[in-house]
């Protein structure tokens, strides 16, 4: 496997969710997991995400994007994530709209004047196969989980990758770290799950907190903030036009009408620091 060592790096975060970018365009390698969870480690650069940028496949898009968790897990998407590439991309090309492909499809995003970013995040999958469950549960709109019925049930979605949202009364009263780790291996979830609890503060407002598969509990996530605003309209809790405040702040989600319609999310990004990667971060002998 060749060495990361030399890359550059930028650091950055999407509300919270800790977001590293590897642009490896001019020399692409692979990214293995080892090397994932080695940077990830809290004394080199820890992240909840790694967005990997290589070649891109389409001409009309910028990059094919490769997502990988702190765990060194694969994911098909990263709604912060990918408002971050958006705006290193824009500010080196000079355009406000971006494009990107990942594992999940086409990325369409927009960079606006105050430095937000609106990301078409695609379509929501509610089938079990899409999800993908372990077996047919009937309606996934509303699942019971077997072991966690005293939660009520959850509404399934994929959005590009798999969730699953509970509608709690108090999504800051509970055990996140507890519920989500045992949620996300739960059987019904064969790829696991990234697992929410949201409470509804208002019309067309919801409080949510995240336990994202393969990084654990995070300031912000982006596709659960989607799944949720999905899974609100979807159960008849709001509209289809939701603010999702996290703990790192607030999301903007519309899901276009129709079913098989787009979501499409807003939000802002910060840079922090950027460098090169050295051996230390990887773990390697100098
Ligand atoms: N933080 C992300 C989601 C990252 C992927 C997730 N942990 C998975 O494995 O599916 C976001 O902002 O969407």
């Amino acid at each position: 496997m060749v060495s990361l060592a030399h890359r550059p790096f930028v650091k950055m975060n999407g509300l919270g969710n800790e977001i590293l970018v590897l642009d490896l365009r001019a020399d692409p390698v692979a990214v293995a997991p080892e090397a994932a969870r080695a940077l990830a480690r809290r004394e080199a650069l820890p992240f909840d995400q790694a967005m990997v940028l290589y070649p891109p496949r389409r001409p009309d898009t910028a990059a094919f994007v490769r997502i990988l968790n702190s765990d060194g897990s694969y994911s098909s998407a990263c709604g912060n994530g990918t408002r971050c590439i958006a705006v290193l991309e824009a500010a080196a090309t000079g355009s406000s709209h971006v494009r990107f492909e990942s594992e999940a499809g086409l990325l369409d995003c927009r960079v606006h004047a105050d430095g937000t970013v609106t990301v078409d995040m695609g379509a929501p999958r509610f089938s079990w196969r899409d999800i993908p469950l372990a077996r047919d549960v009937g309606d996934t709109a509303a699942v019971l989980v077997e072991g966690f019925e005293q939660l009520g049930p959850a509404s399934l979605v994929s959005m590009g990758n798999p969730h699953a949202v509970f509608f709690v009364p108090a999504a800051d009263a509970v055990d996140v770290e507890g519920l989500g780790a045992a949620l996300e291996r739960h059987p019904l979830f064969p790829e696991r799950a990234n697992i929410s609890f949201a409470s509804l503060t208002g019309p067309d407002a919801v409080l949510l907190h995240v336990w994202e598969r393969g990084a654990g509990r995070t300031r912000a996530c982006g596709t659960a903030g989607c799944a949720t605003a999905v899974a609100a309209a979807r159960t008849g809790r709001t509209g289809r036009t939701v603010s999702v405040r996290l703990p790192g702040g607030l999301l903007g989600i519309a899901w276009l009408p129709g079913e098989d319609s787009h979501v499409l999310m807003t939000g802002p990004v910060e840079r922090e620091f950027s460098g090169l990667l050295t051996p230390a971060m990887l773990g390697e002998a100098a």
